[in-house]
């Protein structure tokens, strides 16, 4: 097999590629990859294992529009007990294998009216909740390697992706149901009492999920440009007298119903950046060497 290490010595080399992470049922859009190669990460040295249902625990390599791109179907949560480390752990390995671009995808339930099941945020800031109160994955020594110990978090969503998005959906025909706005992560499991709802609501939140936000940080710190969307699924319930509750089943649904739209904005848009194309990123081999 081929070991990655050549890929992480002289990754100048090689082309720059794009990772994107796929969010609560949005498994599919890896499925938009050509020539796949899919590991399970259990097959892989040090990545946690996936335990929530919707994330398929795969990293699938491929191409997307002729851009290699290399994909997480399932991410890391903190709820599921691991640490912020182990959740990013993915960010800093697709920064050593070349890649300049994230896309981060994410299902989240909506506080503002006018995000309804079915919309798309585009992510233009965010809250990181854990993070203000000192959980966040750049905590410990700072690894200078990667980036500074002090990164900025303005401008951490890429505006001239952001733009370019919103351009997409109009050629796509769903400008209607795209909008920007800011994202908070919430350490979960549990959906959000009404109190907590109305007090997200008030602080200026209109979706709430529960990750990404550590996912952003880390690729910040390391210098990768960042897009990030939203597939709202649900409304949060603000009202006493409201008797709806939801679930994750139907946070899955609402994925499964907007699977075309969602892969055709990350295809149309991966096919606008701009790579500068040397050679093919190198797929392993089930190999992955002993720097891991
Ligand atoms: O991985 P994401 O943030 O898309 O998952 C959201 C938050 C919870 O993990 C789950 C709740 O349904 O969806
Ligand atoms: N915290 C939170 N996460 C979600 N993920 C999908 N919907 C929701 C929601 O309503 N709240």
């Amino acid at each position: 097999g081929i070991s990655l290490s050549p890929l992480i010595d002289s990754q100048d080399e090689y082309q720059k590629a794009v990772a994107i992470i796929c969010g609560s049922g949005l498994g599919m859009l890896a499925d938009a990859l050509s020539n796949q190669d899919a590991f399970k990460y259990s097959e892989i040295p040090g990545f946690p294992h996936s335990t929530v249902q919707g994330h398929a625990g795969r990293l699938v390599f491929g191409e997307l529009r002729g851009k290699t791109c290399v994909c997480m179907q399932g991410r890391f949560h903190m709820y599921e007990g691991h640490s912020l480390c182990k959740t990013t752990f993915p960010v800093r390995v697709f920064k050593l294998l070349g890649v300049d671009t994230l896309i981060v995808t994410n299902a989240a339930g909506s506080l503002d009216d006018s995000l309804r099941p079915g919309d798309i945020m585009i992510l233009k800031d965010h809250i990181n909740f854990p993070g203000l109160c000192g959980l966040n994955p750049l905590c410990g020594p700072n690894l200078d390697r990667f980036g500074p110990r002090f990164p900025a978090m303005s401008g951490c969503y890429d505006a001239g992706l952001r733009r370019i998005a919103m351009e997409i959906g109009k050629q796509l025909g769903v400008a209607e149901v795209m909008t920007e706005g800011v994202y908070a992560m919430v350490g979960g499991p549990n959906f959000e009492s009404i109190a907590e709802a109305r007090l997200l609501h008030r602080l200026g939140v209109d979706a709430v999920g529960m990750s990404t936000a550590p996912e952003v940080v880390v690729a910040t710190h390391c210098g990768l440009r960042v897009f990030g969307l939203s597939l709202i699924t649900n409304k949060v319930v603000k009202s006493y007298d409201d008797p709806e509750a939801v679930d994750h089943e139907a946070v899955l649904a609402v994925g499964r119903r907007r699977a075309q739209t969602l892969q055709s904005l990350v295809m149309e848009l991966v096919a606008r950046f701009k790579c500068v194309v040397y050679f093919a990123i190198l797929v392993p081999k089930r190999d992955f060497g002993s720097g891991f």
